[in-house]
């Protein structure tokens, strides 16, 4: 159990100190006056390499010319590639020292194989497809050599239910081999180590396949990325590569073209997060004539702009850097085809809208011929209705309850005053070191609310031998690439972050999220928890609340923490009744004084069904997998599980938060 069983709802002042009995409490006591005292803190001296596998942006990739057991494993014994092919135009002798993805231009510009190539591997079944190149193994080991397994609990998603509602759904898949998917994309998953679909997967997969327009709502680290990804890629495979407009037809030199022309364009809030999808876009598209390319700020334009003159198919971008590259003509989406909004709560509340909305309706980007696909663990229901204005006859795709956390995830609820949150943070730390008893990688994630407490508090606990980092919206781009980094290799197993680093970051190992300062937002909170316990591993998060700060988020904690089968502290439960007992007092008072029976924490939006989300069956049916088995379900009896009318406005776009200016 989490906290205190006194009578009071706050616990004792001192509750917290000294139950772990850390000796590095020294330099904390100051803490909150050393906000004005204190210059950031940039932990830059810790080991440096960028350049390495998950380098960002265009940098070149290491190669490893180590013989190792990737080879075997993967198949490359008896290979043998015959270099002329029906076109006689290949050679392919040169790919095992260039890549797509180096600073070699030659090999920069796509190398289309029209009829495949001929390979005297009999095992190599993917020759002969068209526009599949042959295999690359210094390549191969570069993006999937060091790939994590999912974890044990990774059966767990199989047994979330999944809803979806629209005309005419297909049907889920059951597993990758059996699926409608390019036998090119089975290959590339099969290297990454994928064996079955996770349950968005399952059913994206053949909505996406099948070019309906998408809204999907899935857990956090239930693979949302792969969701979109595969069947994309795997549809682009499959026709080709398109024409390219007016005089730019050779699109082997597309190099010399001042523009370039995406078909699948991939939208994300931050610059990181745009970086982690183009490496698995990198990925998954390898040995196709499908060139991924990603743009953000921060970043140099010039360095970009050179990469999409060597060819770009799939553009990872975040808005604000995309407009600025439209604007000076650098990109086109006029053959935009597939458009993913990835975190598409954040991508359509109040901070980027505009900018969506520009890049969608102001520029030639098509409109009927366009797939829409958007993806977030959280949807608020006032996003979900602006949401329609960029979807056609889409299909609303649910796993489990819109908003829900892994039950992967341990989450303990600390009650803290301020001035002991920095304690309280020290003995948790010192105690998950002196827990780790093997030497596998522990990273833990400590979320607070302003860029200024976070150089701060990164700042207090490395003079306490604390190795740590910190990532927010005031470094320059170097310093947040360089900050994670050393994040995700363990150098600074602790990083301090602002909400910059709350949504999809996919970093292996993190074992701990603390959230030092609680969000306002709950659906804030599911992300930024979420950054642990992924892809079927478990993790723990921590969160300090106080009655000061963090008494919005009470009710909509409680019910995340009920649904997820978590502890609930009593302090939190006492806090509540005090709080309904207030609003019961308020609106009494205001009914004595002749007013209406209106309550202000209720908003009228429409009608919603039991997952607390908008009514999107346009035709009126729903149907729900629960392991495997499909219930269809016309209007007359689905409105029966549907209430109408008021319901609790539990989240909003957090146009208010803090860290803004990081987009
Ligand atoms: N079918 C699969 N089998 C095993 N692992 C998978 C599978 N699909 C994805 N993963 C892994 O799961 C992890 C989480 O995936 P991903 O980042 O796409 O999650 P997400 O749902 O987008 O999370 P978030 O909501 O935080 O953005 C990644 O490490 C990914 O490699």
């Amino acid at each position: 159990m989490n906290n205190s069983a006194s009578n009071s709802p706050l616990p004792p002042r001192n509750q917290h100190f000294n139950r772990i009995g850390n000796n590095r409490s020294n330099s904390y006591s100051n803490f909150n006056t050393s906000f004005k005292n204190n210059k950031p803190f940039y932990n830059n001296n810790q080991g440096s390499n960028l350049s390495n596998s998950r380098s960002f942006g265009s940098n070149s990739a290491i190669w490893n010319d180590n013989k190792s057991d990737y080879q075997k494993k993967r198949g490359f014994n008896n290979r043998v590639f015959n270099n002329n092919n029906s076109n006689g135009n290949n050679n392919w002798n040169d790919t095992k020292s260039d890549s797509v993805f180096n600073n070699n231009r030659k090999a920069n510009y796509a190398k289309l194989c029209p009829n495949g190539y001929v390979s005297n591997d009999p095992n190599d079944k993917l020759a002969n497809i068209p526009f599949v190149r042959p295999r690359d193994e210094a390549l191969e080991e570069v993006l999937f050599g060091h790939q994590s397994n999912s974890g044990i609990n990774f059966d767990k998603y199989q047994d979330i239910p999944v809803e979806a509602s629209g005309r005419n759904i297909p049907d889920p898949i059951d597993s990758f081999t059996d699926s409608e998917l390019h036998e090119l994309m089975k290959f590339n998953i099969n290297l990454s180590g994928f064996d079955i679909p996770t349950p968005v997967q399952k059913s994206s997969v053949p909505i996406i396949t099948h070019g309906r327009d998408l809204m999907a709502c899935a857990q956090t680290g239930s693979g949302k990325t792969g969701a979109f990804l595969f069947p994309i890629l795997s549809s682009c495979f499959k026709t080709g590569p398109p024409t390219i407009p007016k005089n730019n037809t050779n699109r082997y030199d597309s190099y010399m073209q001042n523009c370039c022309y995406p078909v699948a364009l991939v939208l994300a809030p931050t610059r990181e997060l745009a970086i982690q999808i183009f490496d698995e876009a990198k990925k998954f598209s390898y040995r196709s004539w499908v060139k991924p390319c990603v743009v953000y700020g921060g970043q140099r334009m010039l360095d970009q702009v050179r990469e999409l003159q060597k060819g770009c198919d799939l553009l990872v971008a975040t808005p604000g850097r995309l407009c600025d590259l439209i604007d000076r003509g650098r990109i086109s989406l006029c053959l935009v085809r597939y458009l993913v909004l990835d975190e598409a709560d954040r991508m359509l509340d109040m901070g980027f809208e505009g900018q969506i909305r520009n890049i969608v309706e102001q520029n030639d980007m098509p409109t009927e011929d366009r797939q829409t696909l958007m993806f977030s663990a959280t949807f608020p229901s006032d996003i979900q209705i602006l949401a329609r204005d960029f979807l056609k006859d889409y299909i609303f795709l649910t796993i489990g309850r819109v908003g829900s956390t892994s039950e992967n995830i341990t989450q303990t609820v600390e009650y803290v005053e301020e001035d002991e949150k920095v304690s309280l943070l020290m003995d948790i730390l010192a105690a998950d070191e002196s827990q780790a008893n093997d030497n596998s990688l522990r990273l833990t994630l400590v979320f607070v609310e302003t860029k200024r407490q976070a150089d701060i508090l990164a700042n207090i606990l490395t003079d306490n031998n604390f190795q740590t980092t910190s990532i927010h919206g005031d470094r320059t781009q170097y310093e947040r690439e360089r900050a994670l980094d050393l994040f995700r290799r363990g150098v600074t197993p602790i990083m301090v972050a602002t909400a910059v680093a709350a949504r999809g970051l996919d970093i292996p190992n993190v074992t701990h999220v603390v959230n030092f300062d609680l969000p306002k937002d709950i659906d804030d909170y599911v992300h930024r928890i979420g950054r642990t316990g992924r892809a079927g591993n478990v993790g723990k998060a921590t969160a300090f609340f106080n009655i000061e700060h963090d008494k919005s988020i009470v009710k909509d904690l409680i019910d995340l923490l009920e649904e997820a089968k978590q502890d609930i502290p009593k302090f939190l439960l006492d806090i509540r009744l005090e709080m309904d007992y207030e609003q019961r007092a308020k609106q009494q008072r205001y009914h004595n004084r002749g007013g209406g029976a209106f309550n202000p924490n209720y908003r009228y939006i429409s009608r919603l069904n039991k997952n607390n989300t908008v009514d999107h069956r346009k035709d009126k049916e729903v149907t729900t997998y629960l392991s495997g088995k499909k219930t269809t379900v016309t209007s007359s009896n689905s409105m029966k599980a549907f209430n109408g009318g008021f319901i609790p406005y539990t989240s909003s776009a957090n146009a208010s938060n803090v860290e803004n200016s990081w987009f």
